[in-house]
């Protein structure tokens, strides 16, 4: 049943001239839930996040708490929908807390040099939430990949919208860090927010997400919790693969172990 705070994607599609790159697609998902989109490479996942953000023009409705997200205003737009692109470059020197207070600009903090209480908190927070807080002076082109996806990450948690859609954010990162960001974004849905992750990792899928959304050539071959989504026939028809699957502390293990021959 649809409820009011409810995300919902109603007929979803995006073309370019005849390709369609995402067939209509509809679905709902609640605040509270880290939903994971999965699929092979080129299967849509983030043409579906940027329609889901109006990044890209698409046919169908994109509705938050029954509101079409393409009727808002646009500061209203960027305050409720936080985006995370994939492999986003800053190219200018700019000090990391100066760059994770632009995700304070929806709310009318334009000057990161002078931001009102509330809003330098807020990236003060992004920035312990993702362990950044003594790096914050250093210019951002002098940052690894790793700590520069932590600082797209906390400029999105900076936002503070209710729902926050990310592109691959832990796919530079190191095992500790994946860990941490996918535990930070678990716990920013269980705070509230619906939280959308792409990502080509389905272990961490398996073990943090709530619901699955599986993606292959444009549409949506699954959706639902984890345990029922990444089960081995899905994931033969779609990856072409077989997983080692286990229980470890009562969460699930899951492990791509081997293709499949056609
Ligand atoms: N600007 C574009 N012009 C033409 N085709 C595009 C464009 N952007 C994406 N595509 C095509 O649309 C399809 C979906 O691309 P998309 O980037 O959404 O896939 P993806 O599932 O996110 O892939 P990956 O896991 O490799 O990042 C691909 O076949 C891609 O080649």
């Amino acid at each position: 049943m649809i409820q009011g705070n409810d995300f919902v994607a109603d007929g979803l599609r995006v073309s370019l001239g005849r390709r369609v790159l995402v067939q209509p697609i509809s679905f709902a998902l609640p605040r509270g839930c880290l939903a994971a989109v999965v699929g092979p490479s080129g299967a849509g996942k983030t043409t579906l996040l940027r329609a889901l953000a109006g990044l890209v023009p698409s046919e169908g409705r994109v509705l938050l708490g029954g509101q079409d997200v393409a009727r808002m205003p646009v500061r209203q737009r960027a305050r409720q929908l936080a985006y995370v692109p994939q492999g986003e470059a800053v190219h200018w020197p700019l000090p990391v807390r100066d760059v994770i207070a632009l995700g304070r600009y929806p709310h009318g903090g334009a000057d990161p040099r002078r931001l009102q209480a509330g809003d330098y908190d807020a990236v003060s927070r992004a920035l312990d939430d993702v362990d950044l807080a003594p790096l914050q002076h250093r210019p951002v082109t002098e940052l690894s990949g790793g700590e520069r996806r932590r600082v797209a990450i906390a400029r999105a948690l900076a936002t503070a919208a209710p729902v926050l859609l990310a592109d691959e954010p832990i796919a530079s990162l190191d095992p500790y860090f994946q860990l941490s960001v996918m535990a930070l974004l678990q716990r920013q849905a269980r705070a509230g927010a619906l939280v959308i992750v792409v990502t080509h990792d389905i272990g961490l899928a398996a073990r943090f997400a709530d619901q699955v959304l599986m993606l292959l050539d444009g549409r949506l071959a699954a959706m639902g919790p984890p345990n029922a989504v990444l089960a081995p026939p899905k994931l033969a028809e779609v990856f072409a693969i077989d997983a080692y699957r286990a229980d470890h502390e009562a969460q699930p293990v899951l492990v791509p172990w081997a293709m499949r021959s056609a």
